[in-house]
């Protein structure tokens, strides 16, 4: 085990660092790294609470030699000249919340991103913090909703590293924020300017990516927080009930997730003769996989093959200022008041 030495011996000014973080992946389109990053994510007990030698069987034997070359496929139909949407959309993030703390904040911030699977790796992140001399860390993990999966797994990752530091800095950790204002006004800003350039719909789906039912069940707050958002959002449009909903996507596997399911929501809609619909993803701060393809295509499909005329995707809040600025003043609240 390698153990730091002390942080005092570093001669550079110290400074408060922000580890911003989101869930990763691939390093590449190519089924052998979507095979690693679904190897590593998939081994996280946080994400699949299968008993363990059975899963390592089930994981390798089954799910490995299957699942790549299908995921593979949908990430060609996103992947960009500079990478994966996910990685590329989040380093944006980090770079524009760099500059505007700079602008609010005296002391020196330093904002490093990393990934919770794959690359950049959170241990690569804490290690540039510590050689930059960041004597505190506040950790923000691009998950509005809590939920074990997600948030509590980057706990662990962050806890299993520091584990092997001498010297710990002065920690926080952003659990959630998912009734925040300014994330629930930067997304009612999306709405309205989204509808201002395509047109009204006739109704608009909240979609937000899915969690076993069971995990629920055993105390995840995760469900009951999409709710919230969901309704507040709903209430900063002004939308009257019959307007919109709200649904899980994303699910992988046989057992039952969180409900009502977003692919059905939009068949029934479409069968329904509902024929205007638009899509926002509001448990996605960057748009990723499961945004644009998921949302952007294999659901428009969906809908309208059921019956719909009109499909858009509205778009994650990515870097706009908006977003920037919500994200500047929740940082802000929970640093150190002399930062
Ligand atoms: C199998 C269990 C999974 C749980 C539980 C889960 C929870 C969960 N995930 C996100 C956010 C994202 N998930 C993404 C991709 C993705 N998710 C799973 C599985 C679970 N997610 C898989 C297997 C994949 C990979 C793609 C695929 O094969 O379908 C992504 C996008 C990553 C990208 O590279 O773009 C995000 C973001 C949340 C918020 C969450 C629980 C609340
Ligand atoms: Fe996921
Ligand atoms: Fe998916």
């Amino acid at each position: 085990m390698k153990f730091h030495g002390p942080a005092p011996d570093n001669q550079t000014t110290p400074c408060t660092g922000i580890l911003l973080t989101n869930l990763g992946t691939p390093d590449s389109a190519s089924v052998r790294d979507v095979r690693d990053y679904l190897r590593e994510f998939l081994s996280d007990p946080r994400v699949v609470e299968f008993p363990r030698p059975l899963w390592w069987l089930v994981l390798n034997g089954i799910i490995l030699r299957i699942r790549p070359k299908r995921s593979a496929a949908a990430y060609r139909k996103v992947w960009t000249d500079q990478g994966s949407p996910l990685l590329v959309i989040s380093r944006e993030i980090a770079a524009a919340l760099q500059q505007s703390l700079a602008q609010r904040v005296d002391g020196s911030v330093k904002v490093v991103l990393a990934m919770r699977y794959g690359s950049p790796s959170i241990a690569a992140g804490l290690e540039t913090l510590r050689q930059a001399n960041a004597q505190r860390i506040l950790v923000l993990p691009l998950y509005p909703q809590y939920s074990a999966t997600t948030t509590a797994s980057t706990f662990d990752e962050i806890s299993r590293v520091l584990r092997q530091w001498r010297w710990l800095p002065e920690l926080r950790f952003i659990n959630h924020y998912h009734a925040e204002p300014g994330y629930i006004d930067a997304l009612a800003k999306s709405v309205q300017q989204f509808s201002a350039t395509h047109g009204e719909c006739d109704r608009l789906l909240l979609s937000f990516h899915g969690i076993p039912q069971s995990y629920a069940d055993q105390g995840d707050p995760y469900a009951d927080q999409c709710r919230i958002t969901a309704d507040r959002l709903a209430a900063a449009l002004d939308l009257p009930q019959d307007r919109w909903a709200f649904s899980f996507q994303s699910r992988v596997g046989r057992q039952p997730w969180l409900q009502p399911y977003t692919d059905k929501t939009l068949q029934q809609w479409g069968a329904e003769g509902v024929r205007r619909v638009h899509v926002i993803c509001p448990g996605f701060p960057a748009d990723c996989l499961e945004t644009l393809e998921e949302i952007g295509e294999e659901n428009r499909e969906y809908f309208l093959s059921a019956g719909g005329s009109e499909y858009h995707y509205i778009p994650s809040l990515n870097s706009t200022p908006t977003h920037i600025e919500a994200l500047t003043d929740l940082i802000q609240r929970h640093l150190w008041r002399d930062a």
